[in-house]
């Protein structure tokens, strides 16, 4: 029996918490089954109780304390240690149904998707057949506010398409907060940023901004002692240039918009994570309970 299962990433704070609730409240309200698992051993508060919290098998604070590490090394060291112990997800996870929607809400350390081969392992063992064989697809977030320094944009897509490559299962990435953007730009201008690619450099409001103050930016010589020519100089210009190249080259990153307060947006990124997992191919004619008929 298969199960069915979207893996929630991103940077920190990119909204992937707020999202996997909005995705229960939207399957609840349509009488879908979600299972929900947080696998961030340093969150706190949830919308949604947690159906399998990994704070329960292990929690950041004991770790920090009784091994004397920060956060991101404790963070590491919890998911070593759940890896050692992947009963727990078993466990759990076994007896689900293939009408569930197993959520899974990761942390937002960086290092987790690039430095270490943790995630694919444990990507490998949720999806292996014949095991848990959960048909998984990533959800890659990034604040659509990045648009506005493409830098940032362009790093932040850099690791999307990283996370991609490195875990191999079907992936959407998605622009999230879109409601932070709806009344500063119009939509014909953010439509270019749904499909990454060089020409977004030209344009650059931090570039436009500088050259308006005088600055000549292209012939800026790159003075190691000055913190601002290394992060705004020729050269940042020209690593920006070459990693948007490399985006473009590979063509394998575009984006879905998310705004959580509209239901109508959630609903689409559902969708696409349904398609993407062919959740619907498996699912049994339902019949309705009395009080859903009556209702209907
Ligand atoms: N305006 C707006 N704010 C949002 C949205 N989604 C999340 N936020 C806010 O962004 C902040 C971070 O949201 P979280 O959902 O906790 O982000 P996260 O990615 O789970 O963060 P970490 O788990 O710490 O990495 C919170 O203050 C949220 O209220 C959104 O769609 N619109
Ligand atoms: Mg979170």
């Amino acid at each position: 029996m298969s199960k069915y299962g979207v893996m929630v990433m991103g940077p920190a704070g990119a909204g992937k918490s707020t999202f996997c609730a909005s995705l229960i409240t939207h399957l609840q309200l349509n009488r879908r089954s979600a299972f929900y698992v947080n696998l961030d051993p340093a969150a706190e508060t949830f919308e949604h109780a947690p159906d399998l919290d990994i704070k329960d098998l292990i929690s950041l604070e004991d770790v920090m304390e009784e091994m004397h590490l920060g956060p991101n090394g404790g963070l590491i060291y919890c998911f070593e240690f759940l890896m050692e112990n992947l009963d727990f997800l078993t466990e759990a996870l076994d007896s689900l149904t293939e009408e569930y929607l197993i959520i899974f809400d990761m942390p937002g350390q960086i290092e987790l998707y690039t430095h270490i081969p943790i995630l694919p392992t444990l990507v490998r063992f949720l999806t292996q057949p014949g095991a848990l064989d959960i048909r998984l697809c990533a959800a890659y977030l990034l604040e659509a506010t990045f648009v506005v320094d493409r830098a940032k944009y362009f790093a932040g897509t850099l690791s999307a398409m990283s996370a991609m490559v490195l875990l191999e299962v079907p992936h959407i990435n998605i622009l999230s907060k879109m409601d932070l953007v709806k009344g500063q730009m119009r939509k014909k201008d953010f439509k270019r940023f749904i499909t990454p690619d060089t020409t977004l450099l030209d344009d650059d409001p931090v570039d436009i901004a500088r050259r308006k103050a005088g600055e000549n930016i292209d012939n800026q010589s790159l003075d190691v002692q000055d913190k601002d020519a290394l992060m705004s100089g020729a050269t940042f210009k020209r690593l920006n240039t070459a990693v948007a190249q490399l985006i473009e080259s590979f063509s394998m990153v575009s984006y879905l918009k998310l705004d959580c307060t509209d239901e109508d947006s959630v609903q689409a990124i559902l969708s696409y994570i349904d398609d993407c997992i062919q959740y619907h191919e498996a699912q049994e004619p339902r019949e309705l309970a009395d009080e859903e008929v009556e209702e209907e």
